[in-house]
This record gives structure tokens, sequence and C-alpha cells, in this order.
């Protein structure tokens, strides 16, 4: 859980580096530096025989040979082999390949022979297409042995900007040893799986080189918000904490009651249910906390909404795709307050983004799974990241595009990837407790952006540790010991 925030792009890590150069750092010494992190991530980690390197032709590689030098030092067995004739290196990579005094071999399957690990030190962040030829029988092969793999900086095939493989084969590592930073790819999916554990190596690059570089990109820790969660205070009442109000089913009742406990237990200081009287029953069983609303015919709907206390909003879970969901939605949206759109409130707006976006006016969150998203906005092409701030800046609403790497997206361009879901998470009614979470958060005026990492944070929290079985009930009731832990993760 613990680490820095921010997360480079490709192009802000490759501008990281030069400013740390600029500022005096040597760039064979930044080489040195991570090769020796690969070396001492692979030494800890494993009982030491026989290592197989392999190497790219650029910088990645590079790396790949002082690590090479580094094992050979504490003891290993290495088996160097490299896919272009060492003359043909440049800069800091032939600088250290002339380090190496061991024998070097031509990049085949055969290099691999009695190796314990290998190391990936093929291509990093400077991948520019699919692996053919040599190096792609030489993937295949790592794959087919099932030897443990640690990549330099990302496993090769992986691209570092957004996780995805280029072409048809990428390597699978036990773990990956990256620098100063990490980039989407290693949080992304499906990169964040093939990276296996990610260490994330200290090489000498100043910290004030972000000052220059100003990242937009975040992994969701609480570090990101946890300085504006809105504690208790005293000398303060309930009113102070918002009055959220979820617009609960009539057929579909479980979502909105999931929904309801979730926006209580994130610390609204109060929440409302606004349902049809016929199953106001429903949802005040068992939950003597929850203030319950008669909603009967549109009259009262808009009593309801022109009480300004009431200031923050969820409709969607449980809500039916019609016309009322709509034309509710819109209503929603027009207070001004904040607004949670989830499932169906997100589906009424199928193929009219532009509807959508002219219709916020105030904090809004988007929560669509990638379903919904694909529903509203069939025209945005491109990865999860790339997508969901495409839809944020569209709307002007915060997208929080959910899955095992949930991604939230501002409007300004920050967002954030959210790692700590586990795959238990995958369960009916998740989804409904993630939006009333969030509406909770709403409720305490916290912003739209740190609502929503908040609350993916506290979602996927919430999950941890129990393991298979979780089921959405489950989640509500383990949020304060989730909210303890804002103190204590970073
Ligand atoms: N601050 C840091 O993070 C540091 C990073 N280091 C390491 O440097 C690499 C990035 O090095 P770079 O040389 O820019 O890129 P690569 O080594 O990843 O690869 C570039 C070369 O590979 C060729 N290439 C790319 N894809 C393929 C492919 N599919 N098949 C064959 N060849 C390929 C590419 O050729 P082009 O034709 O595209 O030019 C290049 O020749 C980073 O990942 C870190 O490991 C530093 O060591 C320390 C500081
Ligand atoms: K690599």
């Amino acid at each position: 859980m613990s680490g820095p925030v921010e997360v480079l792009t490709v192009e802000e890590t490759y501008r990281a580096d030069q400013a740390a150069i600029q500022a005096g750092v040597q760039g064979f010494q930044l080489m040195e530096n991570a090769g020796r992190a690969v070396a001492e991530a692979l030494d800890k980690r494993m009982e030491r025989g026989c290592v197989a390197v392999l190497c790219g032709p650029g910088n990645n590689g590079g790396d790949g040979w002082v690590a090479a030098r580094h094992l050979q030092r504490k003891g290993w067995q290495v088996r160097l082999a490299s896919m272009v004739d060492r003359e043909k290196l440049k800069g800091d990579a032939a600088h250290h390949a002339r380090q190496w005094h061991g024998t070097v071999e031509e990049l085949s399957p055969a290099a691999l022979d009695g190796a314990d690990a290998v190391i990936d030190a093929l291509f990093g962040a400077g991948l520019s297409r699919g692996l053919h030829g040599a190096v792609r029988d030489v993937v295949q092969a790592v794959r087919r042995r099932r030897v443990p793999v640690f990549a330099v900086d990302v496993p090769s095939g992986v691209k570092g900007d957004d996780g995805q493989t280029l072409g048809d084969v990428a390597v699978e590592a036990r773990a990956t040893v990256t620098f100063f930073r990490k980039k989407p790819g290693h949080l992304l999916m499906p990169g964040r799986k093939l990276c296996g554990e990610v260490i994330l190596a200290d090489i000498g690059i100043p910290q004030n080189v972000l000052h220059d570089i100003v990242p937009a990109t975040f992994e969701n820790v609480a570090a990101l918000w946890r300085a504006r969660w809105p504690w208790r205070r005293p000398d303060t009442h309930k009113y102070d904490y918002g009055h959220a109000v979820v617009f609960g089913g009539v057929e579909a009742t479980g979502a909105g009651r999931l929904a309801c406990r979730a926006a209580l237990r994130g610390g609204a200081g109060l929440v409302s249910v606004a349902v049809p009287s016929a199953v106001l029953p429903v949802y005040a069983t068992g939950m003597p906390s929850l203030i319950t609303m008669a909603l009967d015919g549109e009259e009262a709907f808009g009593e309801l909404i022109s009480d300004t206390r009431k200031n923050a909003f969820l409709i969607g879970p449980g809500a039916g795709v019609t016309a009322t969901t709509r034309w509710r939605a819109e209503s929603l949206l027009d207070t001004g307050r904040a607004v949670v759109l989830d499932a169906d409130a997100l589906t009424v707006f199928r193929d009219e983004p532009a509807a959508l976006a002219a219709a916020i006016r105030g904090p809004t969150v988007l929560t669509p799974h990638e379903g919904e998203f694909r529903r509203i906005f069939p025209d945005l092409r491109g990865d999860k990241l790339t997508r969901a701030r495409k839809a944020a800046y569209a709307t002007g609403a915060v997208v929080l595009l959910k899955g095992y790497d949930t991604v939230i997206a501002a409007p300004d361009g920050r967002a954030a990837i959210n790692t700590n879901a586990p795959a238990e998470l995958a369960t009916a009614g998740a989804g409904d407790v993630l939006a009333g979470i969030l509406l909770g958060c709403l409720a305490q005026g916290m912003a739209p952006f740190d609502a929503a990492c908040a609350a993916a944070w506290l979602h996927g929290q919430s999950a941890q540790g129990f393991g298979p079985g979780l089921i959405a009930e489950d989640l509500p009731d383990r949020l304060p010991t989730a909210l303890r832990q804002i103190e204590v993760q970073s």
C-alpha cells in the first residue's frame, strides 16, 4: 500500500531521467543503480543458482549487463545472452557491457538451459513493436519452461503507458523492478498481472524533478486524499456531515438498501431513502438509522429535491431503464448539488453523451462498469486510462470506470488507478456498495475526485483479507475497520 502516489508515463520517465542528468547525476550511474537493484531483488528472493540474463539492444539491456555483473559477484552462475553484438551497443549500455568479463551467448532458447531464474532485460520503456524472430522464440521458451522471471522495468512486450501487450507475446514475470516511479502499465490490466510483484527502486533521481513534470496520474493510495478526509470534529452535529438521499428501486430493492447502509457507514450525517410508500417497509427493516421518505408521484419528487439541506443524491441502483429515471436523473443534476449516477441512471443516457454533458451542473460522479461505459460513450477509443479521461473531459463529471483496475478521472486531466481491490469484489451488489460509500463522501463535502478516490479505496480495503465467500452485504460493516486504516496506510 505504501509508496509514492505519482505515476509517470514513459515520456515523463525519460524527462525525469534527463532532468536528473542535467542536475549532475551521471547516466551510467543511474544504470549502475538500476542494474544493481535488479540483482539485489533477485538475490533476496531466490536461492543462489544459475541465472540467464537476456539483454536487449537499448538501455533496458544495459541494466541487464549491470545486473549480470552484480549477480556473478554474489555467487550466481550467470549465462548472459545478448540480442546484438556488444560492439553495436551505445552510450551507457556500451559502457556497462565493457565491464562484463564473462562469456556472451547469442540470444536463443538454448541460453535458458540450466537456468533457475531469468532476468528479462530485453525491452523496457523503449518497446516500439511486437516481439518477432529470435526474441519471440526465447520469450515463448521462457513461458513454456516456467522459469521464474525478474523483469527489468516492465516485462518485455508490455507497454509501460497502458499495460497492454504489443503483439501476441509478452513475458510473464514473478517480479518486476522499476525505477523512481511506477508507470500506468504496472497498475492497469493485463500489465499488472504480467508484472507480478512490482518493486520500486531508488536509483538516485532527485524527487524535485517532479516539480517541472507535474504528473497527472496517481496510484490511488490513501495518501492521495487522506489530508482531506472529513474526520468528525468536536462541537459539530450530524447536519455538518450532509444529508444523502438514495432513490431506491421498487422491484429491485437490494441495491438501494446496500447503498444506504454503505452511505451511513461511510459517514454521511443523515441518509434518506426515497421510494413509493408501498415498499418503504422493505427499506426500513433492519436499518433503524435510515430515514424513509415516501415518494408517491412526481410532485413529491419535486418537493424533496427543493430542500437544499439534501446535498447529495444517488440514483441508478434498482431504478430501471425508464423515462422516469432519465427525467429524475436530469432533475437531480439540474439542482447543481452532488450527484452519483450509477447503473440504470447511466444506461438511460445510452448513445447520448452530449445530453448527459449538457445536464451536468454540479459535482457529479459517473460510476460505470465497462458495459455501461460503452453504452454511453460508444465512440471513445483507447486504453482504460485514456477513455476515462476523455469521458470526464467531455462531460465535466468525475468518471469512475470500474473493474479490477478501477480508474478515476477528473475533467481537469487528473487520474488515479486503484490497486487494492481483491478479485472477490466481483460479486452481485458490490457496485451498489461502492456507489453508497461515494455518496457518503460527497454528502460530507468532499470534492468529487477525492470522494471517488476515497470510495474506491475504502471499497477495496473493506474487502481485503476476507477471501472466498465474500458477498456485498459483508462490505458496509467492514468499513469502520477500513476507515481506521486511512491514517496508517500511506
Ligand atoms: N530513469 C529510468 O527509468 C532509467 C531507465 N533505464 C533503463 O532504460 C530503459 C529504456 O531504455 P531505451 O534504450 O530507451 O529503450 P529499450 O531498452 O526499452 O529499447 C529500445 C531499443 O529496443 C528496440 N526495440 C524496441 N522494440 C523492439 C522489438 N519489438 N523488437 C526489436 N527491437 C525493439 C528499439 O529499436 P527502435 O527501432 O524502436 O529504435 C531500441 O533499439 C528503461 O526501460 C530502463 O530499463 C536506465 O538504465 C536507468 C535510468
Ligand atoms: K524488460
